[in-house]
């Protein structure tokens, strides 16, 4: 495990952050923290990178207690709304990054070229960053999170402020890092990004864990068939697939895995079904997020 919390505990005169957080994340995973505006995420991430000082209970990152000043260097964290020094070129962000690790001048300059790599930045280092769409600084502020090759990263909501074409960039770029071995903890409110790249979701609501697991163990989402001439030999088949198949006028719902969905389709088929349309059911998550942390407003 490279990030274990027992009871971890952070409030400000005994309210809002988060309580009682145990959890562990496990090397390589994109683990992500999902929650409402103000159920506690950034709070979280501040604490265990040892910028707030837990009310109590443990947290240990690469089994150090946060906070470790060695750990620190194995960490990298992309702030909520990062504040760019706009007269800076991205190329002097990136090496200013690179000083505050204390990496030496060469290092530095060697590791700014694999980042523009990664981050997609190459040949726009020289630009102002004044110049730089939002989406060119959002993958810039990955580049400073990314700069001392850390384990670790913390991103905060990444993906928040931009267009579809900026996510997905950035995404790509989250799952590349994955791919490099990296573990990266995500803050996020945007369920679909969820879905794309997490292998792991906590649901975190007025500071409580109320879910942990992966999409699979969380979301059991049905396959729905638009089927004319339903009948008894469809309903009687169907329900030794799946014993509470549910149907009601031309549609029916099913919870079978995608092996067994062409057996599906050939029992309404062969039994004189109309067929017009079979998926899986969208929305599963953001069903079981709403009935999670309800429809009410921020804390
Ligand atoms: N420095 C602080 N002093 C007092 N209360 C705070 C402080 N920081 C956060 N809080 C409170 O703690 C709760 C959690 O805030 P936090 O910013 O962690 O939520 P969040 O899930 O990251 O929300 P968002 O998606 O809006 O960033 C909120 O009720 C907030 O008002």
């Amino acid at each position: 495990m490279v990030i274990q919390t027992q009871n971890l505990t952070k409030q400000f005169n005994g309210k809002g952050g988060f309580a009682n957080i145990s959890l562990s994340v496990r090397e390589g995973e994109v683990f992500s923290f999902l929650g409402k505006n103000g159920a506690g995420k950034s709070t979280f991430i501040r604490t265990l990178l040892g910028i707030l000082h837990p009310t109590s209970g443990e947290g240990m990152i690469l089994g150090k207690n946060i906070g470790n000043v060695e750990v620190r260097k194995e960490i990298g964290y992309l702030p909520e709304l990062f504040q760019y020094q706009n007269w800076l070129t991205g190329y002097e962000l990136l090496f200013n990054h690179g000083l505050l690790y204390k990496m030496g001048k060469q290092d530095i300059k060697k590791r700014i070229e694999e980042v523009l790599l990664i981050v997609g930045l190459k040949g726009h280092e020289k630009k102002k960053l004044k110049e730089y769409s939002k989406g060119m600084k959002q993958r810039i502020g990955l580049g400073c999170a990314i700069i001392s090759n850390p384990k670790i990263l913390f991103l905060d909501e990444p993906t928040s402020a931009l267009d579809p074409v900026g996510r997905k960039q950035v995404r790509d770029i989250i799952s590349d890092l994955k791919n490099q071995g990296k573990t990266i903890f995500l803050n996020t409110h945007l369920l679909s990004e969820v879905e794309l790249i997490s292998d792991r979701i906590a649901i975190l609501d007025k500071g409580n864990i109320k879910k942990v697991g992966t999409m699979d163990e969380l979301i059991y989402s049905p396959v729905m068939a638009l089927v004319e001439n339903i009948n008894d030999k469809i309903i009687n088949d169907l329900k030794k697939i799946d014993p509470i198949v549910n149907i009601s006028n031309n549609n029916i719902e099913i919870h079978v895995d995608d092996k067994t969905i062409p057996k599906v389709v050939n029992t309404i088929v062969k039994n004189d079904g109309l067929l017009y349309m079979i998926k899986r059911k969208e929305n599963a998550l953001e069903e079981l997020f709403i009935n999670t942390v309800g429809e009410a407003d921020e804390r």
